[in-house]
């Protein structure tokens, strides 16, 4: 099995999905906002709404793959289960005591129902403590809310934890601390799966912070990389040493953004569309500048800029210039949808993506242009502010930037 990607929009093959489940049901006012959801979510319908999102790419031929699915089977290999029971288990919150009560229940999973607490977490009462299996200390000391293995709702957000680069993996290094342990889970799958043997990687979680959310690849050989709330000018760096170490780009633009939660990462303000056109948040699009970051003679990565970053892209895709589509007619419309995700849609191919239905008039000025728009619901999934683009990894693309 080939897994390959070089652009944003060639026709979509294959792509890593989570569908929300019992990790969702953690969220409560009490902890939505450090686990960095602005609402609590209906668990049922944010299903139901990712099913639909499942079943549109699905009927345009992709192939969906469930990072719970990769995860149990990965669990299956006894390589994989006892490294990710380590990493757990390593916690310096539990304490042995605690630590021993974690590693019994854990043993006695099989590998779904250890996928699930790997994801889902494993609060204080759901650990079976009596007499004969005391708790110890930090378990009895533990406020009855908080959690043993902490959950992990942001898995929605596939994009961020790995991104494929031709035909490389990066597994990236998740900025915050709610986050982080999501790339345990996905560096397993890629080293452990049997779909995946061999894979080799441009990225570690232990390298300095990129999320893929951040990553765009504009075309074969040109990488966009956001340094923002999440990704930082040094992860930037990083990532342009390791993608031209491995011949797998010639251009990196580096794109500082605002370090906000509304624009926490790149392709919240700008997304692909078609092979020459972006959709972009109209109130920053004339704002956003690059620095072109190549590879020097001497392997240094050598900067130039910053310029306008429509003018450096354009320049670095080798095209006269890049077409423009914004997110809203009037600023509060174009603050309002950028908020919802509206700039966040997930290329199927060139000029065919899949945007939320509530983001009309983006929506709208997309058809203007000539993009079709599968519009799916997310009232509920996009409580996690995320989009289509941010809930899809994709594994497989058509090579070469897809047809003109
Ligand atoms: N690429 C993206 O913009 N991903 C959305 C991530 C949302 C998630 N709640 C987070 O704050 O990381």
């Amino acid at each position: 099995m080939t897994h390959y990607v070089d652009s944003e929009v060639a026709r979509l093959g294959t792509v890593l999905l989570h569908r929300p489940g019992p990790e969702l049901a953690r969220l409560t006012p009490r902890n939505n906002d450090s686990l960095l959801f602005d609402a609590i979510p209906w668990v049922g319908r944010a299903q139901e709404e990712h099913d639909a999102f499942a079943a549109a790419l699905r009927s345009r031929g992709v192939e969906v793959l469930y990072l719970a699915d990769l995860l149990a089977e990965t669990l299956a290999v006894p390589d994989a289960r006892s490294e990710l029971t380590e990493q757990v288990l390593r916690s310096p919150r539990l304490g042995d005591t605690l630590r021993a009560r974690v590693a019994d229940h854990l043993a006695y999973l099989d590998p779904a129902a250890l996928a699930d607490v790997f994801t889902a977490g494993l609060a204080h009462e759901e650990l079976r403590i009596g007499a004969e299996r005391p708790g110890g200390l930090v378990w009895t000391l533990m406020d009855r809310h908080d959690f043993v293995i902490d959950p992990l709702p942001n898995l929605l957000f596939t994009r961020d934890s790995s991104v494929w680069i031709g035909d490389r993996v990066g597994v990236t290094s998740l900025a915050m601390p709610a986050r982080r342990r999501e790339t345990t889970l996905t560096d397993a799958i890629y080293r452990y799966h049997p779909r995946f043997v061999g894979t080799e990687f441009v990225y570690h979680p232990g390298l300095e912070h990129l999320e893929g959310g951040d990553v765009l690849l504009l075309a074969p050989g040109v990488l966009a990389v956001g340094v923002g709330e999440r990704t930082t000018p040094a992860g930037a760096e990083r990532l342009a040493r390791q993608v031209f170490a491995a011949g797998l780009a010639h251009t990196i633009l580096v794109v500082p953004i605002a370090q906000e939660r509304a624009t926490m990462h790149l392709d919240t303000v700008c997304t692909m569309v078609d092979v020459d056109a972006v959709l972009m948040y109209p109130n920053i699009a004339s704002e956003l500048s690059a620095y072109t970051v190549v590879a020097g003679a001497d392997g240094e990565p050598r900067v130039d800029g910053p310029a306008p970053f429509l003018r450096a892209a354009a320049d670095a895709m080798d095209l006269d210039q890049l077409r423009v589509i914004d997110t809203g007619l009037d600023p509060v419309t174009a603050e309002r949808e950028q908020w919802d995700d509206g700039n966040n849609t997930l290329a199927l191919a060139p000029r065919l993506c899949v945007g939320y239905e509530r983001n009309v008039e983006t929506n709208a000025q997309l058809e203007r242009a000539g993009i079709e728009v599968i519009a799916i619901a997310g009232s509920e999934l996009g409580s996690g502010r995320g989009g289509p683009r941010c809930m899809s990894c994709p594994l497989v693309r058509e090579k070469g930037g897809g047809p003109a």
